[in-house]
């Protein structure tokens, strides 16, 4: 069987970001990433320093951690990374996963397609702004975003775009303009990723997010979207594996 790099396997916890935010969910983080975002706050999955608590494991085994953490407690799976959809794969995970009736949702950022994208039922395709010192290709993201159309509508899409500053704004709303039939969602970005001081860093959040919901409020043009906290981060910080 084949198998695939886990980072971490967590749960049960909520889903703290984007379409099915406060959903119970449990999560399983997979390695590596073609990008390299200035503000990535799950940079250990491709900067090297966490290599050594990758494991190589097939889907079974993948379960079998699941179980062991949420026992009957979950019918929910979150998969991000990294970038998961880096991994062909992935297909033996979502197909176990399916055959024991667990929703999937998963995380990616539009930069690679893969045919298992048909599968998941809640994908969230985030792509990435200026402030992030990464380019979007969106000769990719147009076909990405043109597939996924024709998903059997059980299974949802959403785009979600962090935000940090103005031109990361503005990149968002081109996005919006570019891709008008996708669920949009605008959220708050961290930037301070390794303070362990919490309430200043929820203060620094809150401030962020009145900031963009002002933002959002006084613009004509973005009418169909919601503005959401990085909610897991307000509640625990920059926790890990939570
Ligand atoms: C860690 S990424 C993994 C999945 C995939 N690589 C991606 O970027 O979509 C999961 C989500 O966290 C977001 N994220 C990463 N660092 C962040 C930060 N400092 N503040 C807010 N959101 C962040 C990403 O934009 C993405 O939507
Ligand atoms: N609770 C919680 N919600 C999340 N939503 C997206 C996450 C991610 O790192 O991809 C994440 C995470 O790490 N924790
Ligand atoms: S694409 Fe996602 S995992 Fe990769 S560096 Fe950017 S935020 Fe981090
Ligand atoms: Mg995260």
């Amino acid at each position: 069987m084949s198998k695939l790099p886990v980072l971490e396997i967590f749960g049960p916890t909520i889903q703290g970001e984007g379409m099915v935010i406060g959903q119970k969910t449990m999560f399983v983080r997979t390695s590596g990433c073609d990008y390299s975002c200035s503000w990535c706050d799950s940079s250990f999955t491709w900067d090297g320093t966490g290599k050594d608590d990758t494991k190589m494991m097939n889907a079974e085994d993948i379960w079998e951690e699941l179980k062991g953490l949420g026992g009957d407690g979950f019918s929910f799976v979150t998969i991000s990374g990294g970038n998961p959809a880096l991994l062909k794969n992935l297909n033996s995970l979502i197909d176990l996963l399916k055959e024991k009736n667990i929703k999937v949702c998963l995380e990616t950022q539009g930069s690679k397609w893969q045919d298992w994208f048909f599968d998941i039922d809640e994908l969230t395709i985030s792509p990435k702004p200026p402030s992030s010192r990464m380019e979007t290709d969106f000769d990719v993201l147009d076909t990405i975003i043109k597939r996924v159309a024709n998903k059997n509508s059980e299974k949802h899409v959403s785009l979600k775009v962090v935000i940090f500053d103005d031109q990361d704004y503005e990149y968002a709303k081109k996005v919006y303009h570019r891709y008008p039939n996708v669920p949009f969602f605008l959220q708050v970005g961290n930037e301070d990723i390794t303070t362990t001081d919490n309430e200043e860093l929820v203060r620094g959040l809150l401030n962020k997010y009145e900031w963009l919901i002002d933002k959002v409020i006084a613009d004509h043009e973005l009418t169909n979207v919601k503005v959401l906290p990085q909610l897991h981060t307000y509640l625990w910080g920059n926790k890990r594996g939570v």
